[in-house]
């Protein structure tokens, strides 16, 4: 039996993954695995024996990567599964930064009362909450992963000039861009060059106050700004600053804060980037296929802290190692089981920055201290022996 504590509310689709094997629940004591969305995991002790972190979602900032990493928790994320949803609120977003639609919805609603004068009272009225057409307007585009380059895509198609920024993209993210989307090679060629821009990278130490003061001064006076990615890479009070002096000329972010509601030209959204059912259901599917396939065979598919490693079940025993990524610990790892005489398979070993994995599945021997011994080489950070069906 597994035990899997969610710490968030998550799609029910989880059961279509996680079988009569599976003890779900908000309160699981010694789970395997944590399901969680937002939850903010940096004030918690982690608990002794959890294996994996299954977030349904893009963003692990909420996660102690690192002390995940050192206690080989391996941290799972569902990569594009909820960027179609954000697209769309930022497409949304996009039209809602030009016309002044929220502020008429709320203008109209002090028109209650008024009876068969309303009709009269709109069209006197109206004129205060005109706003541009985005048609021909420049897009600068802050990262282009599975966010960003959907939103350049959508944002040339409804007729902006699209600008993107991105030092790190992926191949497969190239692929998928339009070859309208013209690339910067700055930050401060991308703000000087737009009339709005929206941000796609992950919040990180990298990330912090990407956007701040320095680079505010240097954008297109009245800029209108887009954050759907996390509240920390703009600097709030840098922002709050520029959006007084009108240098900013709207801000609408999914993360709100107690110094941006309630100002001018502020739209504060309640974090509902990824609130769409399609999308809920998308995230904690994949978030619960990854952590049962790493609990019951071992594989790692998109982990942000472990290389992505897995080899096809035969029924064998197989042993998974999560361990530094140093010289010599395959060697070490396989004179163990040499001496053992325990044969190899197959296996697969994979590394990532600082971290490595080897998964080896054996044509014989079972546990008898194996594991342990595992254990006890210098670099190894934790060893499990499992029997890999799938
Ligand atoms: N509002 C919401 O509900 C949601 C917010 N998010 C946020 O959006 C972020 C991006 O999500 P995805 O596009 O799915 O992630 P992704 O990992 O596919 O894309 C991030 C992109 O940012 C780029 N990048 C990293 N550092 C950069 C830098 N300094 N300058 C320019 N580009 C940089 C990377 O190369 C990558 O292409 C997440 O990390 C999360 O914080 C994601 C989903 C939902
Ligand atoms: O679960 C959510 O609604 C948050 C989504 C999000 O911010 C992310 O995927 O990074």
């Amino acid at each position: 039996m597994y035990r899997i504590q969610t710490l968030n509310a998550i799609s029910s689709v989880i059961y279509d993954e996680l079988d009569d094997q599976y003890q779900v629940s908000k309160e699981e004591t010694h789970p395997d695995a944590y399901l969680i969305r937002s939850a903010n995991l940096h004030d918690q002790e982690l608990p002794e024996g959890l294996l994996a972190i299954g977030r349904a979602g893009a963003g692990t900032n909420n996660i102690p990567v690192d002390a995940c990493t050192e206690k080989g928790i391996v941290v799972f994320n569902t990569p594009g599964a909820n960027a179609n949803a954000v697209k769309e609120l930022v497409i949304a977003s996009l039209f809602l930064a030009s016309r002044r639609v929220i502020e008429g919805i709320e203008w109209t609603k002090t028109l209650k009362g008024q009876g068969d004068e309303i009709g009269k009272l709109v069209e006197k009225g109206k004129n205060q909450f005109v706003g541009p057409e985005v048609k021909g307007k420049r897009l600068g585009v802050i990262g282009l992963g599975a966010i960003g380059v959907m939103v350049a895509n959508a944002a040339h198609a409804i007729g902006m000039e699209v600008l993107g920024y991105d030092p790190f993209i992926s191949i497969d993210a190239a692929w998928h861009l339009s070859r309208a989307v013209k690339h910067e090679s700055s930050l401060e060629a991308l703000l000087a060059n737009s009339d709005y821009i929206t941000i796609h990278v992950p919040l990180n130490a990298k990330t912090k106050d990407l956007i701040n003061a320095e680079n505010l001064a240097r954008a297109n006076q009245g800029i209108r700004i887009l954050n759907f990615a996390r509240g920390g890479i703009i600097n709030e009070e840098d922002l709050v600053k520029a959006l007084e002096e009108k240098q900013v000329g709207r801000y609408i972010t999914d993360f709100p804060s107690e110094a941006l509601i309630g100002l001018p030209n502020v739209i504060c959204i309640p974090h509902l980037g990824a609130s769409t059912p399609e999308s809920e259901d998308n995230c904690a599917r994949m978030a619960a296929a990854q952590v049962r396939d790493y609990l019951e065979n071992g594989n790692i598919r998109n982990s942000v802290n472990f290389p992505d490693c897995s080899l096809p079940g035969t029924g064998a025993p197989r042993l998974a190692v999560l361990h530094k990524n140093e010289p010599n610990m395959v060697g070490q790892i396989t004179s163990i089981l040499a001496a053992r005489g325990i044969n190899i398979n197959n296996m697969n070993n994979r590394s990532r920055g600082q971290t490595a994995y080897t998964l080896i599945d054996l044509d014989n021997g079972s546990d008898d201290g194996l594991v342990e011994a595992m254990g006890n080489i210098q670099g190894v950070i934790s060893a499990r022996l499992m029997s890999a069906k799938r």
